[in-house]
C-alpha cells in the first residue's frame, strides 16, 4: 500500500532498455497541492521516468501508486481517466486545429469514448464547448481562440498544451519541460501559470532552468544516471557536493 497523505507515490521503480538502467530503483511520493520539481543532466532518466508513471512505457520493477490505488502498468488512457495528466518535452497540440478546437476535443475525449470523435462534430454550444471555453479563459488564451495552433508564439503554443491537459481534470499534472525554448516574457506566464494550477491539482515537473525550479517547487529531486542523488529544497540540492559535481561545477543558483 502506499503511504498516506501521497497523491502519487513510487517504490522502487526502475526501467531498463536492454543493459542500459535509465531509472534506477526510484522511490518518491507527491503530496496533495505540492508543486515538485526534477532535475538532472541530459540523459539522467528524466523523460523515462515520466513515460513510467505516465504509462508510455511499462516498468522493468517497482510500483506506482496513485491515491493510494496500485496503477502500474496501467495505459495512459486509463491513468488519465483517474487524473493523471502530462505535456511533453516536445510540444503536443494539433497544429491544424484552432486552439478552441484543440481543447474542444481534449474535453469530448474525455466525456466520451475518443473513437466517437469520428462521428461527431466540433460545436461552440453545449456543455462540451462551455467547459472548453472555460479552460481556454483559465490560462489566457480566450483572445487566441480562433487561431490555428500552429500559428501561436511558441510560449502559447506551450500554454496551449497545458490547456489540453487541463481539459481532463487532472488531480495531477506532469510537465516536461514547460519553459524550454520559450522567450523570457513568456517564462512569466508559464510560472504564473502553474502556480495558479497548483491551487487545485499536484504538480510535477521536469526543469533545467534552476531560476525556475527554485520560483515554483516546493521540493527538488535530483537524478542522474537513474538514481536519485539528492532531494529538498533548491537552496538545499544547490549545495550538495554531488550535485555541485555532476553539473561540472557550474554555479547552481537559486533565487
Ligand atoms: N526508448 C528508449 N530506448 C533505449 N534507450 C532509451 C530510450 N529512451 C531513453 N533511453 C535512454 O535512457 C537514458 C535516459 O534518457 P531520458 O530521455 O529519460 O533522459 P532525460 O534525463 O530526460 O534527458 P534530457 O534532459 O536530455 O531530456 C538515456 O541514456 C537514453 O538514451
Amino acid at each position: 500500500m502506499a503511504e498516506d497523505g501521497y497523491l502519487l507515490e513510487l517504490k522502487d521503480v526502475s526501467k531498463h532498455f536492454g543493459g542500459l538502467v535509465a531509472v534506477n530503483g526510484v522511490s518518491y511520493g507527491v503530496r496533495k497541492g505540492e508543486i515538485r520539481g526534477i532535475i538532472g543532466p541530459n540523459g539522467a532518466g528524466k523523460t523515462t521516468l515520466f513515460n513510467v508513471i505516465t504509462g508510455e512505457l511499462k516498468p522493468s520493477g517497482g510500483k506506482v501508486y496513485l491515491n493510494g490505488e496500485d496503477v502500474t502498468g496501467l495505459p495512459p488512457d486509463i491513468l488519465c481517466r483517474k487524473g493523471m495528466s502530462r505535456t511533453f518535452q516536445l510540444t503536443f497540440i494539433f497544429p491544424e486545429m484552432t486552439v478552441f478546437e484543440c481543447v474542444w476535443v481534449g474535453v469530448y475525449s474525455r466525456a466520451r469514448s475518443p473513437w466517437s470523435l469520428f462521428f461527431s462534430r466540433i460545436d461552440r454550444n453545449g456543455p462540451v464547448a462551455e467547459k472548453a471555453l472555460h479552460i481556454i479563459r483559465s490560462v489566457g488564451l480566450e483572445d487566441k481562440m480562433d487561431e490555428i495552433a500552429s500559428n501561436l508564439s511558441y510560449g502559447d503554443q506551450k500554454v496551449l498544451e497545458i490547456a489540453m491537459a487541463l481539459s481532463t481534470d487532472p488531480v495531477i499534472l506532469l510537465l516536461d519541460e514547460p519553459t524550454q525554448g520559450v522567450g523570457p516574457g513568456e517564462v512569466d506566464t508559464i510560472i504564473n501559470l502553474v502556480e495558479s494550477l497548483s491551487q487545485d491539482m499536484s504538480i510535477v515537473l521536469i526543469e533545467h532552468d534552476m531560476d525556475i525550479i527554485s520560483r515554483l517547487c516546493h521540493y527538488v529531486t535530483v537524478l542522474s544516471f537513474g538514481t536519485v542523488i539528492a532531494g529538498g529544497s533548491c537552496e538545499v540540492v544547490s549545495q550538495d557536493e554531488e550535485v555541485q559535481r555532476i553539473y561540472l561545477g557550474e554555479k547552481i543558483v537559486c533565487s
